[in-house]
């Protein structure tokens, strides 16, 4: 067992007036060295699981860890990037990092000079003095990542950081997450619909199923470790390994999906 882990430990999540569990029995451990991705249809409860983690929503049974230490609410050892970043429009691009650094008490010059690594760190050196609002969306998510990072967090916890991109920006950043992944040390969390997202970014990947909210299989891609080790991304998402799991997860979600639709018939 991993005692450093962020774990989810038999989670169920009943939100008041619903019919059924948006979560059901959901156990999920986030080791030191993993990027976990959940990946699921609309109201699979991968936004539940998230908030379960960050601690924004207690669970109605079971419990959540990190380290060892039960999660009971939100925290700075958990840093939450959500799809549309909530950047603070009054500050410029530095100014939106150095906040971060500012409520912990960090000093004008240091969180000044730390703001400006974390921004070198995700590619927008050149940009630390613009005003948030001139930036484009690929841009504007990079900073939410560098202020992500800019918190004391063990864990970086992510609802659809890439959703609204375009298909090519998307594809960057996801190339700039495992940089950043691999750079910072931080496990990752991170749900999407997006099935070639999931698999190549994955290290566990779980596949979750609504009616109730559940994980319905998990399995080990391990693309992205081999991206970090040098092969390139148009030859792994094109790779015979990567199409037939793609075809698999397609298979599996139209599954449950048709099973769904025959029990709310
Ligand atoms: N605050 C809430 N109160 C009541 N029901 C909720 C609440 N939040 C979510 N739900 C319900 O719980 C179920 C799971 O929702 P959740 O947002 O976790 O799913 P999701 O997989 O993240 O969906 P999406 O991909 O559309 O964001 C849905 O049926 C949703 O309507």
């Amino acid at each position: 067992m991993d005692d450093d882990a962020l774990r989810a430990w038999s989670v169920s999540v009943r939100y008041p007036g619903q019919p059924e569990p948006a979560l059901a029995d959901v156990s999920l451990s986030i080791g030191p060295q993993a990027l976990t991705v959940a990946l699921g249809p609309s109201g699979c409860g991968k936004t539940t699981l998230l908030n379960v983690l960050a601690g924004f929503v207690p669970p109605s049974q079971g419990r959540v860890t990190l380290a060892g230490a039960p999660i009971t609410g939100p925290g700075a050892d958990r840093a939450v990037v959500f799809q549309h970043d909530a950047l603070l429009p009054w500050l410029d691009v530095r100014d939106n990092v150095a906040f971060a650094l500012e409520l912990q008490g960090v000093g004008r010059r240091e969180r000044h000079a730390r703001a400006e690594a974390l921004l070198a760190e995700v590619g927008l050196a050149h940009a630390a003095r613009q005003p948030v609002w001139t930036l484009s969306g690929g841009m504007r998510q990079r900073v939410g990542i560098a202020r992500a990072l800019a918190s004391p967090s063990r864990a970086l916890l992510m609802d659809e950081p890439f959703g609204a991109l375009d298909a090519f920006t998307r594809e960057q950043m996801q190339t700039l997450l495992l940089e950043v992944w691999r750079h910072s040390g931080r496990r990752i969390f991170l749900i999407t619909h997006d099935i070639e997202e999931a698999l190549f970014l994955a290290t566990e990947l779980v596949l979750m199923s609504p009616g109730p909210g559940r994980i319905v299989e998990r399995i080990e891609p391990g693309f992205s470790r081999r991206w970090l080790a040098g092969e390139p991304v148009r030859a792994l998402k094109s790779d015979p390994a990567f199409i037939a799991l793609r075809e698999h997860l397609l298979d599996t979600l139209a599954r449950h999906r048709q099973a769904n639709d025959k029990e709310t018939a």
